[in-house]
C-alpha cells in the first residue's frame, strides 16, 4: 500500500482545498448522486467534479482505489479524466475534470438534441470504449467485448 501511495502522491488533493471549493460540501454545490455518493462541481486551477464516498451507497474503499489506479492511467478526448483524490480526516474523494455540457442520458432525452449530434454521440462513445479495449500505448486492457 505504501509503494502505491507514493506512485500516485502527485494527485493527492488537500481536503482543505475542496472543501473551500465546494464551500464545505454545500448542498448548492451538488451536481449529481450516483453509485459512489453525491458528486459537487467547483473550482480548483479550473472547474471540477468530485464525488465524495458515501458508503451508504454500496461502493467502497476497494473501488476508490481501484478507480484512481485504472483511471489515472488512461487519458483521451472522449473520457472524462481522473485529475485527483483525496484520503484524509476519514473522507475519500475522487476529483474529476468537470463535463460542462452535463449527462448524456439528459441529452439523449431532450426532444431538441437532433439526430446528428445523437449520432456524434454514439461514434464519440465508440471511440472512447475502443481505447480502453486497446492495450496498445495503454498499461492494460479495460474492456474486453464479449459477443
Ligand atoms: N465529471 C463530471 N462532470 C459533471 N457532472 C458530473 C461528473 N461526474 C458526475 N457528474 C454528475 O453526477 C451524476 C452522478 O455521477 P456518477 O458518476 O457518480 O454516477 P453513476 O453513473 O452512478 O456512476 P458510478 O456508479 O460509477 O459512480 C451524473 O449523472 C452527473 O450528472
Amino acid at each position: 500500500m505504501d509503494a502505491f501511495l507514493e506512485e500516485f502522491q502527485h494527485l493527492r488533493i488537500h481536503l482543505q482545498e475542496i472543501k473551500s471549493a465546494t464551500d464545505n460540501f454545500d448542498d448548492k454545490k451538488v451536481i449529481g448522486t450516483g453509485g459512489f455518493g453525491k458528486v459537487y462541481q467547483g473550482e480548483l486551477s479550473s472547474m471540477v467534479a468530485f464525488k465524495r464516498l458515501d458508503n451508504k451507497f454500496g461502493q467502497g474503499n476497494s473501488e476508490f482505489w481501484r478507480e484512481i489506479m485504472m483511471l489515472s492511467r488512461y487519458t483521451h478526448e472522449n473520457l472524462i479524466s481522473l485529475l485527483g483524490f483525496c484520503d484524509e480526516d476519514g473522507e475519500k474523494i475522487l476529483i474529476y475534470e468537470h463535463a460542462s455540457n452535463g449527462s448524456l442520458d439528459r441529452h439523449l432525452r431532450s426532444t431538441t438534441f437532433m439526430w446528428i449530434q445523437r449520432l456524434k454521440a454514439c461514434l464519440d462513445a465508440a471511440i472512447g470504449l475502443s481505447y480502453l479495449h486497446d492495450d496498445k500505448g495503454t498499461q492494460q486492457r479495460v474492456l474486453c467485448w464479449k459477443f
